[in-house]
């Protein structure tokens, strides 16, 4: 006879499967709010679905079940008395705050439409070994359709330029960046990381910091920093020799997004710039422990899917940086959020 608490277990065990299989019908019903600005529209006040249905242009009735869905799990109150009437609960008031250095960003990113269609193409990428998120939905890569659409390029660079923000303590504590004459940002977008770097105390004694990034995103950069050591470089770190000579490099979440083949050729062409006793700095994901939730777990699905890239784990960073130009001087797996790496690397 099967005992009750094999029968509790037994019914947590469904709710659980039934949780993860049906985990899209809360992306997509928030992706659809979203896009509809539900929650900008609900800042003045509660609203009704026919208010809302005349202003958004759908049908009243659908539009009712999909918010009254995305209340069930707190997006969204709908009114005790009358039926069909919302209002911004804590949740999705936080929703309406996407300026440039909040971390909603990364909402809007991870639940836009084109985002969350890439999964559909998880099978054939599985299937192939090839990245279909972007390529078939029409899209040669992501930088392609982050050039397409203006929003969600802003969704994602401010969505990196918020982690950096979160994070810049933790590197200013393990980086002494006034051993260095000039510092050089991989990919640095909005330029954020050197900015900070420069005025801390840190980063006192360096001559030169420089922010390297793709044309079309130092073209984007507000010249708001005063400090004149500091300047915004455009270039592409796969051609040969566009890389500025320095003695340190920064790359912060850039190497994530690569298989070991482009690691390899970034890493050669690091080679002919860097100064001989120069070292590079690696801030990126690292998957571990095994068998335990853990985001990077996810974003490496991300990667493979939209950018050919990877997120790795110890072994796998040890492995790819072994077969390049630089040996590992130390890795470490940074105490105070588990799941980022910092990794020290100077020439072998
Ligand atoms: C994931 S973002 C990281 C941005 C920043 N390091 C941070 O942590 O906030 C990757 C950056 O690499 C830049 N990037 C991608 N390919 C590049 C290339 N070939 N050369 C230079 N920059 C590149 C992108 O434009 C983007 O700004």
């Amino acid at each position: 006879m099967i005992s009750n608490d094999d029968y509790l277990m037994d019914i947590k065990d469904r709710d659980f499967l039934l949780e993860v299989a049906i985990g899209y019908t809360k992306s997509i019903s928030l992706s659809i709010a979203l896009k509809l600005n539900i929650p900008q529209l609900l800042q003045s006040g509660p609203k009704s679905c026919e208010e809302l249905a005349k202003i958004t242009n759908t049908h009243s009735e659908n539009l009712y079940r999909l918010l009254r869905t995305l209340s069930t799990i707190g997006i969204f109150i709908e009114d005790e008395e009358k039926d069909g009437v919302f209002s911004n609960s804590r949740l999705s008031l936080l929703l309406t705050n996407t300026s440039n250095s909040s971390w909603i960003n990364n909402i809007y990113l991870q639940s836009h439409p084109n985002v969350i269609k890439s999964f559909m193409y998880l099978e054939k990428t599985i299937e192939t070994g090839e990245s279909h998120g972007m390529t078939s939905q029409g899209f040669s890569s992501a930088w392609e359709m982050f050039e397409l659409d203006t929003k969600l390029k802003s969704y994602f660079h401010n969505t990196m330029t918020c982690f950096t923000q979160d994070e810049i303590n933790t590197i200013l504590k393990y980086i002494d960046f006034n051993e260095f004459e000039s510092v050089v940002d991989l990919g640095g977008s909005t330029g954020v990381l050197l900015k900070a770097i420069a005025k801390s105390k840190n980063g006192i004694k360096v001559r030169s910091f420089t922010n390297f990034d793709l044309p079309h995103v130092i073209s984007q950069n507000k010249q708001d920093c005063e400090d004149d050591r500091y300047s915004d470089v455009s270039g592409d770190f796969f051609i040969l020799d566009s890389i500025p000579k320095a003695d340190c490099y920064t790359l912060k979440f850039i190497l994530h997004m690569f298989n070991d083949d482009k690691v390899l050729s970034l890493l050669e062409n690091l080679k002919r710039s860097i100064d001989k006793n120069g070292k590079v700095y690696i801030f990126d994901h690292i998957v571990q422990p095994k068998n335990t939730p853990s985001a990077p777990f996810y974003f490496d699905l991300q990667m493979i899917l939209n950018f050919n890239g990877k997120e790795r784990s110890v072994k796998e960073w040890k492995d790819v940086i072994d077969r390049s130009p630089f040996k590992i001087n130390s890795i470490r797996v940074l105490s105070d959020n588990k799941r980022m790496s910092l990794i020290e690397l100077s020439l072998k």
